[in-house]
């Protein structure tokens, strides 16, 4: 028998791969933690847009729940995809009393524009699920809705992540700059220090799922123990590296790749090489 970390992910799908509850798991594979999922909706979408989405009723989302936290309890939770109000009360009532280390993807808009957040339902998360957080990755556009004001400087994006942890509640915060120009600077706030993120922006279109991937490396991490801020190192590594050396698939916004960092290494590939 080996004892390995598990994660789980509560999030929509992406038939094609590159986004959503697929994304997440292969993550959790490539990074060694056993990986578990809760469908929140099904989504036809591929790398050109979204075409369609069906959610789950609140009741058929709860038994997906029950199943897996009352047989193989996570180490680390992440949700992406949770459309509507009656979603997030749903999982604010199951992760109240949890001390299970908790990422928030609080995704609102797809890359190709779609909606997938009701309007009720942005200013609801502030209430229900960011004061839950152990680490919230908002985009710039959904850090705006979070905090109300315009991000365009590393001081904006300062300002909304100290916000979202002193203002709403999280125990940390990272506003990404995947949608910024210059360097790609994500700015962490972890209650006491802020941290920059740095790496070369890549002029690529193959950003389909980006934000789904790199907040389901910091879960990955955070299940193995890790602390946010080492989480957050190895999960900007992962997913520079997954857009560095993209895959040449699909017609429209391509998937990362997941084997990207295999060319170079992470800062904490050698403890796997080595276990
Ligand atoms: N063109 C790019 N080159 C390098 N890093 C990028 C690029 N686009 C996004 N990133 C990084 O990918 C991660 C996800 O960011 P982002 O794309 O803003 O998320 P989302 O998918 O939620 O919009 C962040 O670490 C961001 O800095
Ligand atoms: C189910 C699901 N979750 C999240 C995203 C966001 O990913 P992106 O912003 O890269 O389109 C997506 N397209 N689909």
């Amino acid at each position: 028998m080996h004892k390995i970390a598990s994660a789980l992910t509560i999030a929509g799908t992406d038939p094609t791969g590159g986004a959503g509850i697929q994304a997440d798991l292969k993550v959790f594979q490539e990074r060694e933690v056993y990986g578990m999922s809760v469908i929140t909706s099904v989504v036809a979408q591929n790398t050109e847009g979204v075409q369609d989405v069906q959610h789950l009723t609140v009741d058929f989302i709860e038994k997906q729940l029950d199943a897996v936290l009352t047989d193989i309890p996570p180490q680390a939770i992440k949700t992406g995809m949770i459309a509507t109000v009656e979603m997030m009360e749903l999982i604010a009532k199951k992760l109240k009393n949890s001390t299970i280390p908790y990422v928030i993807d609080p995704v609102m808009v797809a890359k190709s524009g779609h909606s997938l957040m009701d309007k009720t339902s942005r200013e609801v998360i502030r209430q229900t699920l960011i004061p839950l957080a152990t680490v919230v990755t908002p985009n710039v556009p959904e850090a705006e809705i979070l905090v109300g004001f315009d991000i365009q400087t590393n001081d904006d994006a300062e300002k909304a992540a100290k916000l979202i942890v002193d203002e709403l509640g999280a125990q940390a915060a990272i506003v990404k700059g995947g949608h910024l120009t210059g360097e790609a600077i994500d700015v962490l706030y972890d209650g006491n220090e802020l941290y920059y993120f740095q790496s070369e922006r890549f002029n690529t279109k193959h950003t389909h799922g980006t934000g789904c991937t790199f907040s389901a490396a910091i879960t990955a991490e955070l299940a193995k123990g890790k602390s946010v801020k080492d989480a957050v190192e190895l999960g900007k590594a992962y997913i520079t590296k997954a857009i560095e050396y993209p895959l040449e698939l699909g017609k429209g916004n391509g998937p990362t790749n997941h084997w990207g960092y295999r060319l170079e290494g992470l800062p904490a590939q050698k403890e796997i090489v080595d276990k």
